[in-house]
């Protein structure tokens, strides 16, 4: 049932009011439910809160979370994964809770993302971006199938005034949901320049080279591309731009700063919900066709390729064990199938289990980062050469980057096919794995081919 917005407010105040006096902050989020709101421009309507607005949009389902503002951020340096879920369960300890419904993503939800390797050296394009930044939306939009909910979040502090906080936020989420989405820019692309591409080609050779002294089963390496605009470019433009084109991908973006990180991906890293898990491998790529004929020939020599066949195995092999380690009832198909995407297809193949008790979403993802689709294998000694020769910093590009609830239920994405907008200009990431038969020229190619959704998005020139 939809609430009265009088009897929202009326457990809103309730909710604050019963705030225990301790001395340390406590957590207030409080739910309702309401008639579809423009989640974009509930997005755009909370530009006051410029640098702390989330974006997630899931591939498969209706599920979208708009966050704007943060009741409460969560950064970690050393064991990352872990300290995240120690602070959020310390938070939750002492939270004051209103949320009758219990639908997945509403209540006190986490959205954030992690750095590709913290053991890299930083140069400075991602100091935006901490090792690991969760954190709780202040105002938390929530579509969930033909449902949408409002979650208020709300960390008081001792000395803070019940009354003026309820004013505060009663005024500031009725100016976001009454929001709608215009374009914000009119910008054009001034410059579009590929980063070093003969150095990408000659770190592919070298990465054939390793592999074929037996060093190195598969490594994945990325280059990089920078669009300048006339002006800043606004996430809300790219965002919509995204949802239009790529509809078979997670849309998300995560403002930091002066800096956002969108992208379009189609790699699901994990999903729980009710203690079922889902995962993905995918690696293995070719274009799409510009005929059907074209296009079917194209996948179907895909499927049957040695070399795109040996890429999609290294991720298929790892993450079944991953899985199985914390599963029952482990799923994993024979053999991949097609994935196809406005640019792109993939080989494919979901996992799927049932979770084991007492294991939590950020265990999960800690040890499936980075699969080999974006790492290597071995683990390490392919996170060591992308270290020493790949010539730029990944940031979150490549990075578990996604939300989780109150209620054990979540999903991260691997945030490829991405861009990290930086006022005037957007660094644009594509990366491809490199095996034993990899060709430097047909990599560099097909990393030219994963740059199009965003390229397109952005307004570049293809
Ligand atoms: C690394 C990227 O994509 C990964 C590499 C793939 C490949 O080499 O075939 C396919 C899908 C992704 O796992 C990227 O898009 O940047
Ligand atoms: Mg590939």
């Amino acid at each position: 049932m939809i609430e009265t917005t009088s009897f929202y407010h009326e457990k809103l105040y309730k909710a604050l009011s019963n705030r225990k006096h301790i001395d340390t902050p406590q957590l207030i989020s409080v739910t309702t439910r309401l008639d579809s709101v423009d989640s974009l421009g509930f997005f755009q309507a909370g530009k006051v809160y410029q640098g702390e607005r989330v974006y997630w949009t899931s591939a498969d389902t209706v599920f979208t979370l708009v966050g704007v503002g943060s009741a409460y951020t969560f950064e970690a340096e050393q064991n990352r994964f872990f300290s995240t879920r120690q602070m959020w369960n310390d938070v939750l300890e002492e939270a004051i809770i209103d949320n009758p419904y219990e639908v997945p993503g509403t209540g006190p939800v986490a959205l954030g993302g992690f750095s590709f390797d913290p053991l890299k050296e930083e140069n400075g394009t991602w100091s935006d971006f901490p090792n690991s930044k969760v954190l709780i939306p202040m105002y938390l939009l929530t579509e969930w199938g033909e449902e949408t909910y409002l979650t208020i979040n709300m960390m008081i502090h001792p000395n803070d005034n019940e009354d003026e906080l309820f004013n505060l936020v009663t005024e500031e989420y009725q100016k976001l949901l009454a929001g709608t989405f215009t374009y914000e820019d009119d910008v054009r692309v001034t410059n579009q320049e590929e980063v070093r591409p003969f150095e990408f080609k000659e770190i592919v050779s070298k990465a054939t080279d390793h592999i074929k002294s037996k060093r190195l089963g598969k490594v994945v390496l990325a280059r990089e591309m920078i669009l300048s605009f006339s002006d800043d470019r606004k996430a809300s433009s790219v965002i919509r731009q995204l949802k239009e084109e790529q509809t078979q991908s997670y849309i998300f973006a995560f403002e930091s700063g002066d800096s956002c990180f969108v992208g379009a991906t189609p790699e699901r890293l994990v999903k729980v919900e009710e203690n079922e898990l889902l995962s993905t491998c995918l690696a293995g790529t070719v274009p799409r066709g510009r005929t059907p004929k074209e296009d079917e020939a194209l996948g179907q020599a895909l499927i049957r390729d040695e070399k795109n066949l040996q890429e999609h195995d290294f991720v298929v092999q790892m993450i079944k064990k991953a899985v199985t380690g914390c599963c029952e009832n482990v799923h994993v198909p024979d053999s991949p199938v097609l994935y196809p995407l406005r640019n792109l297809q993939h080989l494919y193949t979901p996992v799927s289990g049932t979770l084991k008790e007492g294991v939590s979403l950020l265990e999960i993802v800690e040890k499936l980062h980075p699969t080999p689709a974006l790492g290597g294998y071995p683990r390490e000694d392919s996170l060591q050469f992308i270290r020493d020769y790949e010539p730029f910093h990944r940031g979150w590009y490549a990075s578990p980057v996604g939300w989780f609830d109150s209620y054990q239920n979540g999903e991260f994405a691997v945030a490829i096919r991405s861009a990290l907008l930086k006022k005037d200009q957007a660094i644009l990431f594509s990366g491809c794995g490199i095996v034993e038969d990899s060709d430097p020229d047909e990599e560099y190619k097909e990393t030219a081919v994963k740059f199009l959704p965003m390229i397109h998005a952005l307004g570049g020139r293809e």
